[in-house]
């Protein structure tokens, strides 16, 4: 069976301490209580970069700069229902405090401990890169 393909851009939002943001997924949704980097589904039209600043614009209210996101690492899952293809972004700056918007819980972690948090299959492998991209 062909799976369809569904295009998510995400971001490992990094703060001076070498923390990574990461979100956890709200009860109406699936995979809720899951803990996962922002970011959303890429709009048609949209190129990831765009996607990312709609998305973290509306979950966490800041503002990013297209030319601050380089890209790290991608995903690439398939779940029962879709495959994922996830490009993840790392950004170190952005405009604005950060404020969840959705009713979701943030928390910063460091890369060592993100194994502690229960995160989508589709992350997972993401993962080790990171620990060593910010040892
Ligand atoms: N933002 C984000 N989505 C992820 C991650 N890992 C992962 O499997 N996903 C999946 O990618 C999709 C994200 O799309 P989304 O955030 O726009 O969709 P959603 O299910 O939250 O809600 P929606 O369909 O109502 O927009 C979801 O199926 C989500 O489970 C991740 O680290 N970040």
């Amino acid at each position: 069976m062909t799976k369809r393909l569904v295009l998510v851009a995400a971001v490992a939002l990094i703060d001076d301490d070498k923390r990574v943001l990461i979100a956890q997924r709200p009860a109406n949704k699936p995979m809720a209580g899951f803990w996962e980097f922002p970011g959303g589904k890429i709009e048609p039209g949209e190129t990831p970069e765009d996607a990312l600043c709609r998305e973290i614009k509306e979950e966490l209210s800041v503002d990013l700069c297209r030319t601050c996101l380089a890209p790290f690492n991608f995903a690439s899952h398939a779940y029962d229902d879709f495959h994922l293809l996830m490009p993840l972004y790392v950004c170190r700056t952005w405009d604005g405090e950060i404020a969840p918007r959705e009713g979701q819980t943030i928390e910063w972690v460091r890369a060592l401990h993100l194994s502690r948090y229960r995160m989508p299959p589709a992350d997972e492998p993401l993962i080790p890169w990171l620990r060593d991209y910010l040892a």
